[in-house]
């Protein structure tokens, strides 16, 4: 079975990998995602200029029936370089994407000439759909300061760089934000973060189950699936075919991965499942999905990529 994808001359031998921010902020994690059998790459937690605590905790909480989670981590990172130095001495033949989450432009910019001006060969992630810092709005929601980061960025950046957009709900705001991504070069484009301020209740205390922002945070797993589909299907009908998509959102079954392809993601990444799960649940997926194309008589994802069907 061919589960093989590519962006721009990176090969991945597996479509699977984290999420930012799942599995990612230390080298030890970092290397068990990285040495995986069954992934075909990792990403590093975004990462600020400098070390950040995050929120105060409780920050995280897995919801009843694995119907999800909600976070509010508020960025917490080891610092640009403690990833830099990361990136830069691993021995790996998988290609690695490295995230950043500037608090600013200027932060980002800052964090993208030293990438460039790095021996790093790799992918890099800007993140523009953080919803948990507080007093930080998600740039992705801003079409004109989306568009604004990525022209001073592409005036010096040369290097692979997509961007982790949140989720959108109007039709008329995936037209919009296509039409700004699509004025640039990006290799791809990583589509959904969490679904931004949501709330969950604690039914015996009757009292939220997160500590920052009263208890608003950002959604994943089962529970935004629907949303996650629809944000890979709309970008892939609407981008260049030269920027590549990555699929995230709602993936706890080897049929979710196989639903993110359908809609056209090249990678697909696991975040709440994986927190949940562990690092074990990139053989399952990776089982299920095998086993999926199998049944259909499929031998390549290029058969499936992007053959989502309508009602005609
Ligand atoms: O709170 C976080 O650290 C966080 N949490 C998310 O759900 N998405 C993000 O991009 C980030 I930077």
């Amino acid at each position: 079975m061919q589960l093989t994808a590519n962006i721009q001359n990176y090969h991945f031998n597996h479509i699977l990998l984290n999420a930012a921010g799942v599995m990612c902020q230390t080298t030890t994690e970092l290397d068990t995602v990285l040495t995986s059998k069954y992934t075909g790459s990792v990403v590093t937690k975004s990462a600020t200029p400098a070390v950040r605590p995050g929120n105060p905790s409780p920050r995280y909480y897995e919801l009843n029936h694995g119907l999800g989670t909600i976070n509010s981590m508020g960025l917490p990172n080891e610092g640009f370089d403690y990833y830099m130095n990361y990136v830069s001495a691993k021995k790996t033949d998988k290609p690695i994407f490295f995230s950043i989450a500037g608090l600013s432009k200027q932060e980002n910019i800052d964090m993208l000439h030293q990438l460039q001006d790095a021996d790093f060969d790799g992918l890099i992630e800007l993140n523009l759909s953080c919803p948990n810092v507080p007093g930080k709005p998600q740039t992705g929601y801003d079409f004109e300061a989306t568009e604004q980061i990525l022209t001073e960025a592409f005036a010096f950046f040369t290097k692979p760089l997509g961007v982790k957009l949140p989720p959108y709900f109007d039709i008329v705001h995936f037209d919009d934000i296509a039409a700004v991504l699509n004025k640039f070069p990006l290799a791809f484009v990583n589509t959904i973060n969490s679904i931004g301020n949501g709330l969950v209740i604690d039914e015996n205390t009757d009292t939220v189950v997160i500590k920052p922002k009263a208890g608003f945070g950002g959604i994943g797993g089962t529970l935004v699936k629907a949303t996650a589909l629809a944000n890979v299907r709309a970008l892939r009908n609407r981008l260049n075919t030269t920027i590549k998509i990555i699929g995230t959102g709602g993936v706890t079954t080897g049929r979710d991965v196989y639903d993110h392809i359908l809609c056209g993601a090249d990678l697909v990444e696991v975040g709440s499942q994986l927190a949940i799960e562990g690092i074990n649940v990139f053989e399952r997926l990776e089982t299920e999905l095998t086993e999926i194309l199998t049944a259909k008589g499929y031998t390549s994802l290029d058969d499936v990529r992007g053959q989502l069907k309508v009602i005609s």
